[in-house]
């Protein structure tokens, strides 16, 4: 059985008349690393509050590495490393120095700390600028060690709001892949804000589409597609040398294989639809039944088109009715 470390019960956040964070029910599991993706305002950042304790829900609760976030925080806080947007360190200490200056705040003593900064530096790729002021980081080095500030204090979950803001792209490459190699290797939960949707793409194992204080789906690319086109994730479609006749004999053979949904044929064209990737098969069925193949292509719904639905006409709420 799946170990939540998040659960989130009907989580609301009301600032005046304004609804911040509406009803959100969401479950994080251990060694998972989700992805809380939305535009600006959509309300990640006060979701991530509430579960630190650090602002009281109006409704609902959030329980975190089992502690009530409201009524624990001090335990909360105790095994979750938070990672803000903006990380601040002092800039006139080296890396090193912040580091360990950190950790004697979390509670590690003055043999075990520098043992463990440096080797907390090696684990985020930073020991051959251990000895570097921070005022000298660029603001990936900045990230890195922010994470190293997190690590430090060995948490069950870290939760890291936007945290490829500002970096170039081979800096968020070798961030995320950072932060997924620490996630397998060290069992750690990871929770992620973020606007953009191939960062968290590259990176989390399940996302959660959060538009203006909702959550309007979550799950993997595959349920992702499911609940929101409707329709399973994967098309072919062949084009073929000769027409179909109408009807068509090989249609009920198809309709009768596993995993497939839905075929459409029109004049040289059949597209098949399905709930796994079956058009190597096709395609032998084709050949092994002297079809000529024209072309082949697949179509299958990715984040692109789910971030398209969601986000292009400003509001996800009013799509998601439409289809809902
Ligand atoms: N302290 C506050 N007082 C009043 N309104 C607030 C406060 N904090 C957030 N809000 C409002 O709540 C909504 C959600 O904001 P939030 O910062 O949680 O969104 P976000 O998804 O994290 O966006 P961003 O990526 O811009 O930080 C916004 O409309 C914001 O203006």
């Amino acid at each position: 059985m799946k170990n939540p470390i998040i659960q989130l019960k009907g989580l609301t956040k009301n600032y005046g008349r304004q609804i911040a964070v509406d009803n959100l029910n969401l479950e994080v599991y251990e060694g998972e690393i989700f992805g809380l993706l939305g535009p600006n305002g959509a309300g990640k950042t006060t979701s991530i509050l509430m579960m630190l304790g650090l602002t009281e829900p109006t409704r609902g609760t959030a329980t975190v590495c089992g502690y009530n976030a409201t009524r624990d925080a001090i335990k909360v806080k105790k095994k979750v490393g938070y990672m803000p947007d903006s990380v601040g360190f002092y800039d006139h200490m080296t890396a090193l120095e912040n580091l360990v200056y950190i950790g004697r705040l979390n509670g590690l003593s003055g043999t075990e700390v520098k043992e463990k900064a440096v080797r907390v530096l090696d684990l985020v790729g930073l020991t051959a600028a251990e000895d570097k002021k921070t005022s000298t980081f660029s603001r990936g080095m900045k990230q890195r060690l922010g994470l190293a500030d997190v690590l430090i204090k060995d948490p069950d979950l870290i939760i890291l709001d936007e945290p490829t803001l500002g970096i170039d792209p081979a800096g968020v490459k070798d961030f995320l892949s950072l932060i997924r190699q620490l996630s397998r290797e060290q069992n750690l939960t990871v929770l992620l804000s973020s606007h953009h949707l191939h960062h968290v793409q590259q990176v989390c194992d399940r996302v959660g589409i959060f538009v203006e204080g909702r959550l309007l789906a979550e799950g993997n690319l595959e349920t992702l597609s499911k609940q929101l086109f409707g329709k399973n994730g994967y098309t072919t479609v062949i084009n073929l040398e000769q027409a179909l006749p109408e009807p068509w004999p090989h249609q009920p053979v198809l309709a009768a294989w596993d995993f497939i949904d839905d075929i459409t044929s029109y004049g040289h064209t059949v597209e098949v639809t399905g709930s796994q990737n079956i058009t190597p098969a096709l395609v032998r069925f084709f050949v092994e039944n002297n079809y000529d193949i024209i072309n082949v292509n697949q179509r299958n719904y990715g984040l692109d088109d789910i971030y398209q639905k969601y986000f292009e006409s400003g509001t996800g709420k009013d799509n998601y009715k439409k289809t809902a």
